[in-house]
């Protein structure tokens, strides 16, 4: 397992690779995330929502056009601030920095994307869950029959494009879909779920909150026929979810 090694620290201790460009602040927000990314995958295995190497957390850094994601094709139990690659919003590795040397996440481009077109995403999440990811398969919405998922997408959750892996497609899907629509999670079909956020835990919240969506509705499903929820019911749950629950409502990008 690699060194859990901030930017600060690779910098302070002389470790190749450790970025001198950026001012101390830059430097400490970088770590930060760092440290933030490579935390919330361990969320991802916590909820099951994700097996092996599947799936991907990204967010953006603070006051800067960047990114951390993940690298690819590396197991959960090897993730590590030190590793995680930090992006431009084109998706290119910034050179010289902790994790440069490894192949970013698959899904780098769409998640830059993503942060190029939509300024009030801070985070992206991408897993093959089960039960979202059937009914990404069946490029079926999910229908807002359940006051929990009027609370958190405010309406059904959206079916995207079939998209291919590897360039900006999978982003282009997002963007279009979600682009002034309430919920923070599309179905990309034949795929899985993708999720935005205000920062990235927003978006893991939303990736465990669409597969508890998806396995609910699929259990109604084979007990009979839910029923939707009338509009008016649903803009008054999400308004409450987002204005008034908890203690720091978030959740709404918008
Ligand atoms: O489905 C996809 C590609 O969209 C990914 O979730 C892979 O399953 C994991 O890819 P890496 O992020 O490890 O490259």
């Amino acid at each position: 397992m690699e060194s859990h090694v901030s930017e600060r620290q690779a910098v302070r201790a002389g470790i190749p690779g450790a970025s001198t460009d950026f001012t101390p602040e830059l430097q400490v927000t970088i770590a930060r995330v760092r440290e933030d990314v490579a935390a919330l995958h361990a969320e991802l295995v916590r909820y099951g929502l994700v097996v092996w190497t599947g799936g991907n957390v990204s967010a953006r850094v603070p006051g800067a056009d960047l990114f951390v994601i993940k690298p690819s094709g590396v197991s959960y139990d090897e993730l590590a601030p030190a590793n995680m690659i930090l992006c431009d919003l084109d998706g290119a590795i910034i050179p010289d920095t902790p994790g440069a040397d490894r192949a970013p996440s698959s899904d780098t481009a769409a998640h830059a994307h993503v942060y190029r077109n939509m300024p009030e995403v801070g985070g992206v999440v991408h897993t093959h869950s089960p039960y979202a990811t059937a009914w990404a398969a069946r490029g079926e919405a999910i229908p807002c029959v359940l006051t929990a998922i009027a609370d958190e997408f405010g309406g059904d959750i959206p079916v995207g494009p079939f998209a291919v892996i590897g360039d900006a497609s999978i982003g282009e899907g997002i963007v279009s879909t979600l682009t002034g629509h309430r919920s923070r999670a599309v179905l990309m079909q034949g795929h899985g779920p993708f999720t935005i956020g205000s920062d990235a835990r927003d978006a893991v919240k939303a990736a465990v909150m669409v597969e508890d969506a998806a396995r609910a509705v699929h259990l109604a499903r084979q007990l009979g026929d839910p029923q939707r929820l009338p509009a008016a019911t649903i803009d008054a749950l999400f308004a409450r979810y987002q204005n008034v629950y908890g203690q720091h409502p978030d959740g709404a990008l918008s």
